[in-house]
């Protein structure tokens, strides 16, 4: 059924079971396919990166230094990888320098370590049994799940044990009567979307890497994506964990309650510690019933301001129906029809500077769409939307979906990226990327898109190559704006490799020490994760030569 309000405005209803579409089982995510080879290391040039300036040139030209050694940690030797074949066997050992160099690499090509050892265990007993090993022997660890962060944390930075987790991906239980999963931490997200969506439930969180990121890896991000204005935050939704510490030691918080008032929430501090703190090896997480309608809209808006305006009317009008409320400017649409196969311009005739994708989901067909039509009425007669589609059918909403979560990958595509993922107050989300348009004239394009519905901001600036005087234009630019708009540096992506020491832009001195304190507490040798999420304590530790 068509229903013309306007122009190129057409409204037609689409059901839950056709909007959003699963990949075949089995099949890659086209996130997981673009995983590109490692071609180049990247020169840092921030001073706050100073320390690891020399890691980016590792064994670069002549005349520069380079990082040999951190002296906190030991090298690993041949004793060591044959201790590792008695625990896992020999399929768990990967000393392969083809499959070394993708897992040492990360999702954006930018970070590149040198691992010379990935484990994959099967068991959380041989995950103990790995990290005794190393915790004993000083040798340093990165864990790894499906490699899809945005901020270099699930790379080694120099020769850490990558601690893949990939092979832990059992099912453990689902209880159908109260949607409460219980699984191994790398189990792929979008498989078990797929398993719960067949017994009527979906997973809380969706993203864009889904077919390849990792419900562990998910956790230890706390990654937002497109799902968080509906179902909320992974803090919220994560009942309970299995826990691998530094040491060995099994930390069995796998409850399944959903209250429990018993002391301190010690779950909440591994998710999102970005595997600083323990090793994520099981997950309970509750998931919410598979709602029968759902409808997406795309629409177009002529200012930020606009959008501002559509957003708050969406709330008051679709209520709890709303289920995403995504946003990109002319310049992200520009660059998805530009470089990512088979993405159509949904609204081809309109030529505005900003578009929406707004969802509903809900248990009422009739309902859900008599809201959507009166609030798109509403939007078109006050002049927030100039024109719009809503999706007539499953493949038409699949496509809507495709552009939007398609930016991270098209602009992938096209010379070097530079990443910012913030949180700002609604009303100031644009200004920034203005500022930045104005600041860097012709020399890159910035883009801005996100979760406008958490007011989730993503900041790209796209430039041909990494050039360390772009750079400065850029930062600590960003991060000094965002600080004083009372925004997050980061949103939902987290700290990683990239951002950790810029951490003082959104915590205070004394909420570090108390991280820190953490830190110290639950790894005191340093060996998890080592220069992600905090700022490495010293410079000292490192050992730099001339070449
Ligand atoms: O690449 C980005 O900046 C964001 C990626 C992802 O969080 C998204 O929302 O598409
Ligand atoms: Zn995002």
């Amino acid at each position: 059924m068509k229903l013309t309000i306007s122009g190129a405005f057409v409204l037609a209803k689409c059901t839950a079971e056709e909007s959003r579409v699963p990949l075949p089982e089995g099949s890659v995510s086209p996130r997981a396919q673009s995983l590109p080879a490692a071609s180049h290391i990247v020169p840092q040039s921030d001073p706050r990166h100073a320390c690891f300036f020399h890691i980016r040139r590792y064994g670069s030209a002549p005349g520069h230094s380079r990082v040999v050694k951190d002296r906190r940690f030991a090298e690993l030797k041949d004793v060591d990888i044959a201790h590792f074949r008695q625990i896992l066997g020999d399929k768990g050992v990967v000393v392969d320098s083809d499959e070394l160099k993708v897992a040492n690499t990360d999702w954006m090509n930018k970070y590149e370590g040198h691992s010379q050892l990935l484990l994959r265990p099967r068991t959380t007993q041989q995950v103990s049994e790995i990290l005794q090993y190393c915790y004993a022997g000083r040798l340093a660890v990165v864990p790894q799940g499906g490699n899809t962060g945005l901020v270099g944390g699930s790379v080694p930075v120099f020769d850490e044990v990558i601690l893949n987790l990939g092979a832990m991906n059992k099912i453990l239980n689902f209880d159908e009567a109260s949607g409460i999963l219980v699984c191994e931490a790398g189990c792929i997200l979008e498989s078990l979307d797929n398993y719960v969506g067949s017994r009527g439930y979906v997973m809380p969180l969706d993203l864009g890497a889904k077919g390849s990121c990792q419900i562990g890896g998910n956790v230890s991000t706390n990654a937002g994506g497109l799902r968080l204005l509906r179902y909320g935050s992974l803090h919220g939704n994560v009942l309970g964990l299995e826990v691998v510490l530094a040491d060995g030691t099994v930390l069995d918080l796998l409850g399944t309650l959903r209250k429990d008032n018993t002391g301190y929430d010690l779950k909440q501090l591994f998710i999102g510690g970005e595997g600083t703190l323990g090793v994520v090896t099981k997950v309970s997480i509750i998931t919410p019933p598979k709602l029968a309608s759902t409808n997406v809209a795309f629409l177009a808006c002529e200012d930020y301001v606009s959008c501002q305006k559509t957003f708050a009317q969406a709330k008051l009008q679709l209520g709890e129906i709303l289920s995403a409320f995504e946003f990109l400017d002319r310049y992200a649409l520009d660059v998805v029809l530009k470089h990512l196969d088979g993405t159509r311009d949904p609204l081809p005739d309109s030529k505005q500077h900003f578009y929406l994708l707004v969802e509903t989901t809900g248990s009422n067909q009739l309902h859900d769409k008599e809201k959507l039509d009166a609030f798109l009425e509403s939007a078109i007669e006050q002049g927030l939307i100039t024109d719009g589609a809503v999706a007539q059918d499953i493949s038409q909403a699949a496509s809507f979906w495709k552009v939007r979560e398609g930016v991270a990958e098209a602009m992938g595509k096209g010379g070097a990226v530079y990443k910012y993922d913030l949180s700002i107050p609604l009303k100031d989300l644009y200004t920034l990327v203005e500022d930045m348009r104005s600041r860097l004239k012709d020399s890159a394009t910035v883009v801005g898109y996100g979760h406008m519905g958490d007011g989730n901001l993503h900041l790209n600036i796209m430039a041909p190559k990494y050039d360390n005087e772009l750079l400065a234009q850029i930062e600590p630019y960003v991060y000094e704006w965002t600080a004083a708009a009372k925004g997050s540096i980061s949103a939902e992506h987290g700290l990683g490799f990239m951002k950790a020491k810029a951490i003082h832009y959104s915590k205070s001195t004394a909420a570090v020490q108390v991280m820190e304190g953490f830190k110290k507490l639950l790894d005191p040798r340093g060996i998890l994760n080592p220069y992600k999420v905090l700022p490495s304590p010293s410079e000292s530790h490192v050992i730099s030569e001339a070449t």
